[in-house]
């Protein structure tokens, strides 16, 4: 850690993070990444902390004196400012981020992301404090190029797909269509912190994600979750690989996504974190454009790699299709495709994504099959026997 140096050649300084958020899936790999490879400090506030466990105990872990552990409900706890108050730097993650739950639950989806980032945002401003808010790339919504005829030449033109910060503009569905409860907060409350930016001199950063898989992402149904929960595509597909159950197509797995390995997107926020003259007042979309494939494709691959990591066979009819509606429930609407444009953070970071699909599904998975294929095979026995 000795000698450590911004982009620009600078000293880094050891600083203290309140990290909202910490015990999520990004949360965790965020925290042992500052704990492994950095002096910072970390204070952590999430009313969980399983995912963050190995972090905190035992008491001699080397960084033990540098992370802190505060369980804490944003919505309704008076220690929040305090911490925010003691820390350099505030970082964001905590949100209702399942596409489940945005047509079903879209009050708590609304007030979660948009309510609750409310105080966060007001007490960085109020105290100076820099912040790094998680916003998503659903702020884009559908692609321009989703409402050219099928057969039209220009969909194959990037101008009518290609994501940008600074330009692109952001196309949700009607109302009635409540999937888009959670893309609409997370926009509001990005424009809310650059207008505190414009208007107050915050200082800010605020990051798209498109589409970070690996360990520890949501849980997994009936054994880490709830039985009925759905949780995001890796963690579903994950489920039915390890239960040998077909994996469920919702609307025919046409929608396309960009998949990015977590480790690559934490190296992304790193950056950001200790090149603050180089980060602050930016937007950045944090993907790979590299890694597309539709959600049918997905299947076939993790099926694939699934087999090779478990040693079991393919299911002979490894997926069949649902509807949207039978799947989400009414209200559910889909972004057709998320090809982030990159170079935002290229030119003041220096970033690019490193690991394929095929590699970040084999480490992934791998991980998937360590952690819950026992604990599957138990649950399953238990249910057969009953
Ligand atoms: N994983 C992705 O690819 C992705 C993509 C786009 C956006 N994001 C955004 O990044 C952030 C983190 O995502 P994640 O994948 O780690 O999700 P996650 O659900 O694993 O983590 C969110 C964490 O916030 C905590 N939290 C929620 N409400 C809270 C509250 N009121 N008080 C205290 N803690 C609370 C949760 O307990 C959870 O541990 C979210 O804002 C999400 O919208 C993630
Ligand atoms: O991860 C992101 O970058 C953002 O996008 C996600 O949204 P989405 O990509 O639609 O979420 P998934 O649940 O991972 O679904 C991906 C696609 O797979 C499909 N799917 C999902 C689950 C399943 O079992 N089968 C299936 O076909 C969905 O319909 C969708 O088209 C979530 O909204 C957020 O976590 C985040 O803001």
């Amino acid at each position: 850690m000795a000698g450590r140096v911004d982009l620009d050649g600078n000293p880094i300084n050891p600083i203290t993070i309140c990290m909202i958020g910490a015990g999520g899936f990004i949360g965790s790999h965020l925290c042992e990444k500052l704990m492994s490879e950095t002096p910072h400090k970390v204070l952590a506030v999430d009313v969980y902390n399983d995912k963050i466990k190995h972090l905190l105990e035992p008491a001699t872990l080397t960084w033990a004196d540098r992370i802190q552990f505060h369980r804490i409900n944003i919505k309704n706890d008076s220690r929040l400012e305090g911490l925010i108050k003691m820390a350099d730097l505030t970082i964001n993650l905590a949100a209702i981020c399942t596409p489940a739950d945005y047509n079903t639950r879209p009050l708590d989806t609304i007030y979660s992301n948009f309510i609750d980032a409310l105080p966060v945002v007001k007490y960085c401003s109020e105290n100076g404090k820099r912040l790094i808010h998680f916003s998503t790339c659903e702020v884009y919504g559908k692609t321009i190029g989703a409402f050219l005829p099928k057969d039209s030449p220009l969909r194959q033109d990037p101008a009518y797909y290609v994501l940008k910060e600074d330009a692109s503009p952001c196309i949700f569905g009607s109302i009635e269509k409540q999937r888009w409860s959670y893309a609409c907060a997370k926009q509001l409350i990005e424009r809310l912190i650059y207008a505190e930016g414009a208007e107050n001199g915050l200082e800010f950063t605020i990051v798209r994600p498109f589409n970070w898989i690996g360990p520890r992402m949501d849980f997994i149904p009936g054994i880490d979750g709830p039985s009925e929960g759905v949780p995001r595509v890796l963690a579903c597909f994950s489920n039915n690989l390890l239960r040998r159950e077909p994996l469920k197509l919702v609307d025919g797995g046409e929608s396309q996504r960009t998949f990015i390995y977590i480790k690559d997107a934490i190296e992304a926020v790193l950056l950001m974190i200790e090149n603050p003259a180089r980060a602050n007042g930016h937007i950045f979309n944090v993907g790979n454009p590299n890694n597309e494939v539709t959600v049918r494709q997905l299947a076939e691959m993790m099926t694939q790699v699934y087999s090779k990591v478990s040693g079991e066979s393919s299911l002979e009819t490894p997926t069949i299709d649902v509807s949207s509606k039978e799947f989400y429930g009414e209200g559910y609407d889909d972004s057709d495709k998320r090809i982030p444009d990159m170079t935002i953070i290229n030119k003041q970071l220096g970033w690019n994504p490193k690991t394929s699909l095929w590699d970040l599904l084999e480490s992934t998975l791998t991980y998937q099959h360590r952690t819950y294929a026992e604990a599957i095979k138990q649950a399953m026995s238990k249910t057969t026997a009953n």
